[in-house]
């Protein structure tokens, strides 16, 4: 303290008067204070409180217990004497723990709660206990409560069955209620109340069971696929109906076969989240069909905890105990659960390590970690999104080709014998000496190591990189000076016999296969033939650029198609814009699969640039959405989310859905940028820099890689990029932002750029024959309804929108205004329960309805407000719209 004060005086000594203090006299004045605090917060201190409690808890069990012996005697004395005489005379007791143990005991026994006392022993126990762990082990207030109960029950109890003994079994507590109670309602009542207190409480605590034979309730009928089904959207697929599963136990249903349905199922209030619900009534169960046969078998049939509780690290014992005992309200039911569809086939083999440009990124795999619970949660199945289309099967490598590609490359010794003086004698024209040459054999270009003599500087050769090309008279030559990490200099000569790298190698070799990467592409060889599998997800955008005819279009092809060997439809949804219209038609086949589109569009591929731009603001809106139900999850990313959501810990009822990832692929986005400029960049630009977290992820690709179309915004945003071959070495600088990608020499040949490095790969290759028997082997398989519908975007400056829909109004426009009136419920999915409408349909009625001002804007998630208060004032507005 003093030293404070010392320190504290000094610069106020020198200040001139009147001065303000300066802040850091103030710091200092406060230090004490904030050193009480540190020592309440210590661990140290925490410990010294937890062995104190313990050794209370001891203290009086010894106590009590010795006077279970010696009351008596001690009674007496304690009667007799004065407290002052007990604390500081001599008076002789026979309690173990002396004349305090014996005054403490009587205190506790006689003017307090008899047996019951014993309570506090176990109080103190669990207090000292917390303490010492340094964690809640046990549940402070809860425990409270118990002991609250036991104190009065047992008190009362003991002194309603032992009253007359001179022992004080209930204290003056349970002597006292006991007295009042039977004054109040009799022996014989008093005694039938303490009975059904006792069984309420034990019944409450164990729940036990008081099973009357019955009759068989019959198991309900599964729902005819037949069902009328309204076209879902499939963003609400994750949260749809339910039906009857096996253990009744987990799906709700009650001993008499009645399911639990929260009230709220019925009436449906946002209008994106929930598919629309029937609700069957079979003999007396009550069964939520699915509408169409494809539809998920629903979400979350548990108990939800509380998002807090279920990731509370402090874990407790009772918390467990608790969740044993009160499974809790269950909320939905599943249909059937069937084991999931495999993925493609794994196996494991040591020593082979999954590729992944990730250094950056190795802290989300310790978030995603946490996300993991370190405990069982409920013992329930976790929900699977891929049972929405649980017969799909993953296309096969038989519908891909081999292109020869099987044969072992096999340069031809003299080209290598050949390259190799060229390259010596090269470079001893320029003086340059070298130790050591090696070669690799690429699949397109090969690798000529070389070890400099000592002294030699690494710039001289680099600067000789065109000369040294014009001397070996080849095309294609880099020089690598010096190979990064291996203080080696590299020159990369095309091979006269190049290979193709099949795109079925790829995605049948072990590295692809056993990948547990979110979005694994596949992307080509190495020089030294390794394979380049990289998670998308982890990138998380790309940029594609590369002169006409370089391999660009195959390249996408090559990431779609990876793709799709590895998502199952739920897990996946692609945004394919096009503006050549040629390029990605052939995945028109697959659009009930896994494509997305705007509400209402026909064709999910976009080609036309003013939907294109309605289609990346849509898509920023479901970006933003997904970011809400995120905040909501109290998760940080999406892989956080669908765990959570597939362990049953998110209620769909609250908008909760499964969200697949969404992969945006523009083929030529040169051309989107001329006709629509800012409009485009905008939006591409936020989706880029936010949109990794929610699962939107960007492939963006262009012939003219020129700085007003790869503008700083766009660069700025998409770190992984990959050059084709360019025409001019500014454009290589445009793309990778250094030379080099002029000198590849097409056909697949690229380089890719990522986290700083630059590596040369010859492109997966995958024909478009092959694409389209893989696209027809998915389409012709059951999908959904429709593709994956994106939230609706209005264009507030579209000239053509609101007025024009509402001279060709729906038919059924009246009878909409009716329902939204009567109802007062502004939602789509209203619209389409009650009027067994399709989500398109009923989203232009909802649009027309806006436009007659009879419902508010769109909310998102939320119900739209309804503007016209009474069927009169409707009646109005329709008769004027005549
Ligand atoms: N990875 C590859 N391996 C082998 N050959 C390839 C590879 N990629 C492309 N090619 C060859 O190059 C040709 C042109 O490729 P692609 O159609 O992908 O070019 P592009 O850059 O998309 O052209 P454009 O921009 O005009 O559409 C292909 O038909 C194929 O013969």
């Amino acid at each position: 303290m003093s030293r404070n004060k010392l320190k504290t005086e000094k610069p106020e000594n020198k200040k001139p008067k009147g001065a303000a203090p300066s802040p850091d006299v103030l710091k200092k004045d406060k230090e004490p204070e904030v050193k009480v605090k540190e020592l309440v917060k210590d661990e140290r201190t925490h410990k010294v409180m937890g062995v104190f409690f313990l050794l209370l808890s001891v203290y009086c069990f010894i106590a009590f217990t010795s006077y279970l012996f010696t009351w008596e005697d001690d009674q007496d004395k304690i009667f007799h004497y004065s407290t002052r005489e007990l604390f500081f005379g001599d008076v002789k007791v026979d309690n173990l723990l002396g004349r305090l143990g014996a005054y403490v005991s009587h205190n506790f026994f006689f003017y307090g709660v008899g047996i019951a006392a014993y309570l506090f022993c176990y109080f103190f126990f669990i207090i000292g206990i917390n303490f010492i762990v340094g964690r809640r082990v046990f549940r402070v207030w809860r425990n409270v409560k118990y002991i609250l109960f036991g104190l009065l029950f047992i008190s009362m109890s003991m002194a309603f069955i032992a009253g007359g003994n001179n022992f004080p079994w209930g204290g003056a507590l349970g002597d006292a209620l006991n007295k009042w109670t039977s004054g109040f309602v009799g022996k014989t009542g008093t005694a039938l109340l303490l009975l059904v207190v006792g069984f309420s409480w034990l019944i409450w605590k164990f729940n036990f069971s008081f099973k009357w034979p019955e009759k068989k309730v019959k198991p309900p009928k599964p729902v005819p696929a037949a069902t009328p089904a309204a076209p879902v959207p499939q963003a609400a697929t994750a949260a749809a109906p339910v039906a009857a599963q096996e253990d009744p136990r987990k799906n709700g249903l009650k001993d008499n076969g009645v399911m639990v349905i929260p009230p709220h199922l019925e009436e449906e209030e946002d209008e994106e989240g929930l598919p629309p619900m029937q609700l069957v009534e079979k003999e007396d169960i009550t069964v939520i069909p699915s509408h169409a046969p494809y539809m998920p078998p629903v979400a979350a049939p548990v108990a939800m905890p509380e998002p807090e509780e279920a990731f509370d690290d402090e874990l407790s014992l009772e918390e467990e105990e608790e969740e044993e005992e009160d499974p809790g309200p269950l909320l939905y039911i599943e249909e059937k659960v069937e084991p999931p569809l495999p993925p493609l086939k794994k196996k494991n083999e040591p020593g082979e390590v999954a590729f992944e440009i990730k250094p950056t990124y190795q802290d989300e795999e310790d978030e995603v970690e946490e996300v993991v619970p370190s405990r069982p949660l409920e013992p329930v199945d976790p929900f699977d999104p891929s049972l929405d289309l649980r017969d799909y099967k993953f296309p096969t490598l038989d519908l891909l080709e081999n292109h020869n590609a099987d044969k072992v490359i096999v340069q031809d010794t003299t080209e290598l014998e050949k390259n190799k003086n060229q390259i010596i004698d090269t470079l001893k024209n320029y003086d340059i000496s070298i130790q050591k040459i090696s070669a690799t054999v690429g699949p397109t270009v090969t690798l000529y190591e070389i070890v400099p003599a000592a002294g030699v500087r690494i710039s001289r050769i680099k600067n000789l990189e065109d000369d040294i090309a014009l001397s070996l008279s080849a095309l294609g030559i880099r020089i690598i000076a010096p190979i990064p990490g291996k203080g080696t200099i590299g020159i990369e000569v095309p091979n006269v016999k190049k290979s193709i790298v099949s795109l079925k190698n790829m995605l049948a070799s072990e590295k692809f296969q056993s990948s547990t990467m979110d979005l694994p592409i596949a992307i080509g060889k190495k020089i030294d033939n390794e394979n380049f599998i990289a998670d998308l997800a982890k990138m998380p955008h790309l940029l594609m650029a590369g002169a006409t005819g370089q391999g660009k279009s195959v390249g996408i092809n090559t990431l779609l198609v990876s793709l799709l060997y590895k998502k199952h439809p739920s897990q996946l949804k692609f945004v394919l814009v096009d503006p050549k219209k040629v390029e990605l038609s052939l995945y028109k086949l697959i659009e009930k699969h896994f494509l997305a589109k705007l509400p209402g569009e026909d064709d999910a591929i976009i080609t036309d640039t003013k939907k294109v731009i309605h289609t990346l603001n849509a898509l920023c809106i479901e970006m933003d959405l997904r970011y809400d139900l995120l905040k909501e999850a109290g998760t940080r990313n999406i892989r956080e989310y669908n765990g959570k959501f597939t362990q049953r810990r998110l209620n769909p009822l609250k908008g909760h859905r499964y969200l697949p990832f969404i992969v945006l692929v523009v083929d030529e986005f040169a051309d989107l940028i001329m006709t629509a400029g800012k409009e485009v960049e905008m939006p591409i630009a936020r989706l880029a820099q936010l949109a990794r977290a929610v699962g939107i992820h960007l492939i963006i690709a262009t012939q003219r890689p020129s700085v007003n179309i790869i503008t700083g915004t766009i660069k700025a945003n998409f770190p992984a990029r990959v050059a084709f071959k360019v025409s001019s070495k500014i454009d290589s600088r445009t793309i990778l932002d250094i030379g080099g990608a002029e000198q590849l020499i097409g056909q697949g040949d690229m380089l890719v750029s990522f986290n700083g490095e630059l590596v040369r790969l010859q492109c997966a290759f995958v024909d478009t024959p092959e694409v389209e028997s893989v696209a027809e082997f998915i389409g012709n398989q059951k999908g959904y309804p429709d593709a994956f519908l994106l939230p609706e975007y209005v264009d507030d400056k579209d000239p053509d929108g609101k007025e024009l829909s509402i001279a060709d109004r729906d038919p059924l426009f009246e009878e909409a205004a009716q329902v939204i009136v009567t109802t007062q419920q502004g939602s789509t999915s209203l619209l389409q329960r009650r009027m067994k409408l399709g989500y398109n349909r009923a989203g232009r009625l909802m649009d027309q309805l806006e436009a007659a001002n009879i419902v508010g804007p769109n909310m998102g998630s939320k119900a739209r407000e309804v503007l016209v208060r009474t069927e009169s004032e409707l009646q109005e507005i329709l008769n004027n719209l005549l």
